[in-house]
């Protein structure tokens, strides 16, 4: 569960304070599906960012699974960060010298788990998203949609709370992205809550919640069929 009061975010540089997200009030409860749609610039990667603790926040208090965010020290932050959250970027952020067992990896290494523990996630989550015969294989060696899931395995294999996907389908034709589509609605099924943002009104669409941002203001939409992004 999510749970942000009263929060907001500005930017200061020497002389402009940008308010890049207004006061809003939010609550994710555990299992939902949520997309993020809104114009370019208007807030979308700083509240991605802010929920999943890669960015403070100025005011108002936010409390994830019931801990008190504000109050952690750094390596508190990167601890809870680490242990609730997986990431999806819209450009895969894969390692390219590291074959794909090894990527699934990065984030477990972080972890105190056994080797055997280790080991038993990242083959689960590669059969998960459809991979687990190429773990030897390299990032370049597959397509765009096939390295999507690749990072989606990385993501899952830490058993996050939160699923946070910032364009996932971005760098995808709409085939590939259907298909991602569908994963990320297979895992949601299974317990993780996901939140996405997109440009895609049709993906966007296929969320529970849409929830949209202009000028850093958040509201949420209705309307689920006549989302424009
Ligand atoms: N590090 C920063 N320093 C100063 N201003 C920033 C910083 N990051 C973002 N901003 C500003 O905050 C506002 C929101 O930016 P943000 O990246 O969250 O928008 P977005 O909706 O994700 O945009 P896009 O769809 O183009 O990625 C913008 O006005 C942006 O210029």
């Amino acid at each position: 569960m999510l749970s942000m009061r009263h929060l907001s975010k500005a930017y200061y540089t020497d002389t402009i304070k940008t308010q890049a997200l207004q006061p809003f009030d939010l609550r994710i409860e555990q299992g939902e599906f949520v997309s993020v749609i809104g114009p370019s610039g208007s807030g979308k990667t700083t509240f991605l960012n802010i929920t999943g603790l890669l960015e403070d926040f100025c005011d108002g208090s936010y409390e994830l699974d019931g801990i008190n965010v504000e109050k952690l020290s750094d390596k508190a932050k990167s601890k809870l960060r680490n242990e609730k959250v997986g990431f999806i970027f819209q450009s895969f952020n894969l390692i390219p010298e590291l074959n794909l067992y090894d990527n699934v990896d990065m984030p477990l290494r972080y972890r105190k788990l056994s080797s055997k523990e280790r080991h038993e996630r990242i083959m689960d989550a590669l059969n998960k998203v459809g991979l687990a015969s190429r773990k030897a294989h390299y990032p370049s060696q597959l397509s765009g949609g096939q390295q999507q899931r690749v990072a989606i395995a990385r993501a899952i294999a830490g058993k996050p709370s939160f699923l946070l996907a910032d364009e996932p389908t971005g760098n995808l034709d709409s085939k590939m992205a259907d298909g991602i589509m569908e994963l990320l609605k297979d895992i949601n099924a299974q317990g993780t809550s996901i939140v996405m943002v997109t440009h895609d009104a049709q993906q966007a669409a296929k969320a529970q919640r849409i929830i949209e941002i202009r000028d850093g203001m958040l509201s949420e939409r209705k309307n689920y069929d006549k989302a424009i992004a």
